[in-house]
């Protein structure tokens, strides 16, 4: 396992072409491009957390039944001081760095203070966003970098700071159907309050001046209190439908202080970040046409939630799908320590993830009786019992067990959705198959296959499809078997049954999200733009 997190990862900048098993779609056109952790070590310093690897982009261009490969290590600040020191310099999630070796006492203390307000990394190893004709590689800091999605090359470093005062912003971005983006950042303790920022990022602007981002016209269109101003909610994603936001505000906390203190205490950020299992976890409903929250008090038990599957609306009620925990033992997990040869042993989760489905009733009785279920929905278990003072408690219904890194057919985002395709995951944080999940009948499809390590599955449907699992299934397979290259692997999505996998002789990281990007103006193809997240 040491190999597969641990180890350095040689860039491929140059396309290397796969050697094909199978039949790829003849459709299938565009380039699956993706994020993760590639570089743990950097001179004799090593990161602490899996989290912490510098960026490592890669693609996989599908042209003409031909499969090409590449990946290049993100040229972000972070990435250039680091291996101009040939250490590591820049604080990451589980590591904090310490960039000059202080000389005497008093340089020390200065450098200390300096550190109060850390400027965060710009290492951004998450995600990849659309903006427009742009594309950026994203983590949860106030920094994203633009990319060149075809060659890989890293451009700009953009500060979400200079368009709305955030200090850290989710990597999991929403898109409607004009293309707008729609992300939430956190503004702590800005002019004396703290608060989740719901913001639009449009994908055309008005001036036609290359040198403009879109992020100039970025608009805040929420802005939600936090319930502590030095304890804001963590949140890693959130979930919309065609007229709602929804919003956790779980009980897994910064705690701002902590970070304020945390370089002069030599700990690491993700020490700052603690869950309050005595605390509740707040339902926050955006309205999007009146841009403010529900005033009913929607709550649950404590649970840590990294990853919202799907949202929709139905007979005035919002349903909403996560994957939740009990505790927060999964970021706990993925420090390279536990991650070696023993993994399965030093690696179990304390608490497996859980898909849940709650229920949001849109329209609530002032004359309700107290405990009465206000949930009406006849396909589910999930209840909304009606307490005093305008509180609701929503209980979820269990769908099952087992699944992370979710997604969905796209087109059905915010909408009344059937399946997800998900990494299984028990005890241990790392997959070892990929699902096909019904949440009508509650039955699952899977792939797997001995010393196969696969990737976030990702759905891309096929031209006209009629169904929501008309198209295909893209996830990128590491193998430990040495005998056994990588591959692009390449399902039906309908019956989970292998078209074709694309060997690259090349070393592959395990990474963590991305996007296919289907092609533009392919010769025998119309034209075709659309994001396919
Ligand atoms: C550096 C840094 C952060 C980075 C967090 C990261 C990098 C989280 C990664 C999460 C992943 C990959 C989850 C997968 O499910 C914080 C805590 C936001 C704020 C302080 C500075
Ligand atoms: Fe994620």
């Amino acid at each position: 396992m040491d190999m597969i997190f641990g180890k350095n990862k040689k860039e491929q900048p140059e396309p290397l072409r796969a050697k094909i098993k199978g039949e790829l779609p003849t459709w299938l056109h565009g380039t699956l491009l993706r994020n993760g952790p590639g570089m743990h070590t950097i001179g004799e310093t090593t990161y602490n957390h899996w989290f912490d690897g510098l960026a490592l982009l890669h693609s996989f261009t599908i042209r003409n039944g031909e499969v090409h490969y590449r990946s290049k290590y993100l040229r972000s600040d972070t990435y250039n001081s680091n291996i101009e020191a040939n250490r590591i310099v820049v604080s990451e999630f589980g590591t904090m760095a310490y960039p000059d070796p202080c000389k005497n006492i008093f340089s020390k203390a200065f450098s200390y203070l300096s550190h109060t307000i850390p400027d965060f990394t710009d290492n951004c190893l998450i995600n990849i966003m659309k903006c427009g004709e742009d594309f950026y590689a994203t983590t949860e800091t106030n920094y994203i970098r633009k990319i060149n999605p075809e060659t890989l090359e890293t451009l700009e470093k953009v500060d979400y700071r200079n368009y709305a005062a955030i200090n850290v912003a989710t990597s999991h971005p929403h898109y409607d159907a004009q293309g707008n983006v729609l992300n939430m950042g956190t503004s702590i303790v800005d002019k004396g309050k703290t608060k989740y920022l719901v913001f639009k990022i449009p994908p055309t602007i008005p001036e036609k001046k290359k040198k403009k981002n879109n992020l100039k016209h970025l608009e805040v269109i929420c802005s939600i209190p936090s319930r502590s101003l030095l304890s804001p909610s963590y949140y890693h994603s959130f979930g919309v439908t065609e007229n709602y936001i929804i919003f956790l505000e779980q009980p897994f906390k910064l705690d701002i202080l902590k970070m304020a203190t945390a370089y002069i205490r030599g700990t690491n950020w993700a020490s700052c970040i603690t869950f309050h299992e005595e605390d509740k976890t707040y339902i926050h409903i955006i309205d999007r046409r009146t841009k403010r929250t529900l005033l009913t008090k929607f709550y649950a038990d404590p649970m840590v939630v990294y990853h919202h599957v799907n949202a929709y609306e139905e007979d005035g009620h919002i349903v909403f799908d996560v994957i939740s925990y009990k505790d927060h033992s999964l970021y706990q997990l993925f420090y390279l320590a536990n991650l070696n040869q023993h993994f399965e042993q030093n690696s179990k989760l304390t608490s497996i993830p859980s898909l849940e489905r709650f229920v949001i009733p849109l329209q609530v009785n002032k004359d309700a009786e107290m405990g009465e279920n206000l949930v009406k929905l006849e396909s589910t278990t999930a209840t909304a019992l009606k307490e005093k003072d305008d509180q609701v408690y929503c209980q979820s219904e269990d769908l099952c067990e087992g699944i992370e890194l979710p997604r969905i057919n796209y087109a059905h985002n915010g909408k009344k959705y059937r399946y997800i395709y998900a990494a299984e995951v028990q005890w241990n944080p790392i997959p070892t198959k990929i699902t096909k999940f019904d949440i009508l009948t509650k039955s699952s499809l899977k792939w797997g296959e001995e010393h196969c390590w696969p990737a976030e599955p990702v759905f891309v449907p096929a031209p006209n499809a009629q169904q929501e699992d008309d198209g295909i299934i893209l996830s990128v397979i590491v193998s430990t078997d040495p005998k056994k290259p990588p591959f692009l692997l390449i399902l039906d999505a309908k019956l989970f049954t292998e078209l074709a996998r694309a060997s690259i002789d090349a070393e592959i990281h395990l990474d963590l999200h991305g996007l296919f990007i289907p092609s533009v103006g392919s010769p025998e193809e119309p034209e075709d733009n659309v994001l396919r997240n």
